[in-house]
């Protein structure tokens, strides 16, 4: 049956809102792994409730763990986490997270019985083997290079070489569970640049955090210590990756758009955002309250490398297709094992809009054309339906397929653009 249509909303006037967004995606399911590892129990509070988080948290139950909410709303959870003993016999099902595909079959590894992977079609095809490599060679069985597939430790860890250059998440996934492997571990990365370093950033902070002794100074070679993890008890951050459709919103109508709880400081690859709205014509600034964002209703085109910060490239192709001169995002070959092969998606959609969108070897080039309504496919890819959004509020007659898709990340997305829109000024 094909997913129902949704009508994006077109903006009749500037924006001007304040959106508080639910917790981090990437904090909220590293975390719920590491409080499931720990030498007690912990809590991760106003932990994201979505599709990935889920997953996520269901895994960790399967696997042993126990896991309590409190203080649930449509914004988030408080988890009181109680670790068990890593059981065997579970089935995971990943669905399309590639955190919950990364992260959690080495921590299977340490169960005392065999536990299967799979999950949604698309997720079969992305990149895994590296990382089931690696597994094998730090002592598991591991019996495919892709999903689904059937993980029986014991896994005892050591030394192993693997080329991450299709996902970060193939390093964050061993180094989350390492310092549980009798002999810790070490990795060294052979291949083309690692994307999303912040993401492997945020995997360290967050281990030195639980007193995981964590080496990273030498280029391309993580060192974990074996040893505890300690106990946690962490607020999770809101997901400034999903700011950036709401922000968007501020730069295509000449509006204003604050994000409450913006962190001073932190390792999510959202922050970036700051300057690439700036480079793009709008006026960023921070203050205690959080971050605001004007614009003036004109959009620069901009050339941006957007290695380090991937997930952001659906939104921000987006603005390209309505900016007024050429932008150029460069390397992102990566992207093509994300959700959905992201560059021929966008450059399918937004050519189908009537855009000018060409894909490169290593990402985007996209001229300003003018567009018109259509549908715009989502590809099961919650970033792929906000930036149908973002396009729909510039250009009327926009329908994005399946906006539901949205709750990957987001499930509240259709209700918090509405309530966006609803403060627009007369
Ligand atoms: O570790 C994480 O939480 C993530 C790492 C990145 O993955 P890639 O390195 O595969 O791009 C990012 O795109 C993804 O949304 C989340
Ligand atoms: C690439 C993404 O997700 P995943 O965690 O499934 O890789 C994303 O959210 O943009």
């Amino acid at each position: 049956m094909p997913a129902p249509l949704w009508p994006a909303p077109t903006a009749s006037a500037p924006v001007t809102a304040t959106v508080p967004l639910p917790g981090s995606k990437s904090v909220t399911n590293r975390a719920l792994l590491l409080a499931a590892l720990a030498d007690g129990p912990g809590t991760v509070r106003q932990a994201l409730r979505s599709r990935d988080a889920d997953l996520m948290a269901a895994a960790m139950r399967a696997l042993g763990t126990g896991l309590t909410p409190s203080n649930e709303s449509t914004s988030g959870v408080d988890w009181q986490v109680t670790p068990g003993p890593v059981r065997g016999g579970a089935h995971i099902d990943v669905g399309l997270a590639g955190t919950v595909m990364r992260f959690v079959p080495p921590m299977a590894a340490l169960a005392d019985g065999e536990v299967f992977f799979d999950g949604d079609p698309h997720a079969r095809t992305r990149p895994m083997g590296q990382i089931l490599g690696a597994l094998r060679t730090l002592g598991a069985e591991v019996d495919n290079d892709a999903l689904p597939f059937t993980i029986r430790g014991p896994i005892t860890g050591g030394e192993v070489t693997i080329d991450a250059s299709a996902s970060s998440q193939l390093i964050s996934g061993l180094l989350l569970t390492a310092a549980r492997f009798e002999k810790g571990v070490t990795i060294r990365h052979e291949g083309a640049p690692v994307p999303s370093m912040p993401h492997i950033e945020m995997t360290v902070q967050m281990l030195r955090a639980a007193g995981v002794r964590v080496d990273d100074g030498e280029p391309d070679v993580w060192r974990v210590e074996p040893g505890p993890i300690a106990a946690m008890d962490l607020v999770v951050e809101p997901d400034l990756s999903n700011a950036a459709p709401f922000l968007s919103a501020a730069l295509i109508t000449g509006g204003t758009v604050s994000i409450p709880g913006w962190p001073a400081r932190t390792t999510q690859p959202g922050d970036e955002l700051r300057p690439l709205l700036t480079a793009m014509g709008a006026t960023v600034t921070m203050t205690g309250e959080g971050l605001t964002v004007t614009g003036t209703g004109e959009i620069a085109g901009i050339d941006a490398d957007l290695h380090e910060v991937g997930e952001l490239t659906p939104t921000i192709a987006a603005l390209a297709a309505l900016a007024t001169s050429p932008s150029t995002l460069r390397g992102i070959a990566h992207l093509r094992g994300h959700e959905t092969d992201r560059l021929a998606a966008l450059v399918t959609e937004i050519n189908r809009l009537g855009g000018d969108a060409e894909e490169t070897a290593d990402g985007l080039v996209v001229r300003p054309a003018k567009l018109h309504g259509g549908t715009f496919h989502s590809y099961a890819d919650h970033r792929m339906a906000t930036a149908g959004a973002v396009i729909g509020l510039a250009v009327p007659g926009v329908q994005v397929e399946d906006i539901a898709t949205t709750g990957k990340t987001l499930p509240e997305f259709a209700r918090m653009w509405a309530e966006m829109l609803g403060s627009e000024r007369p």
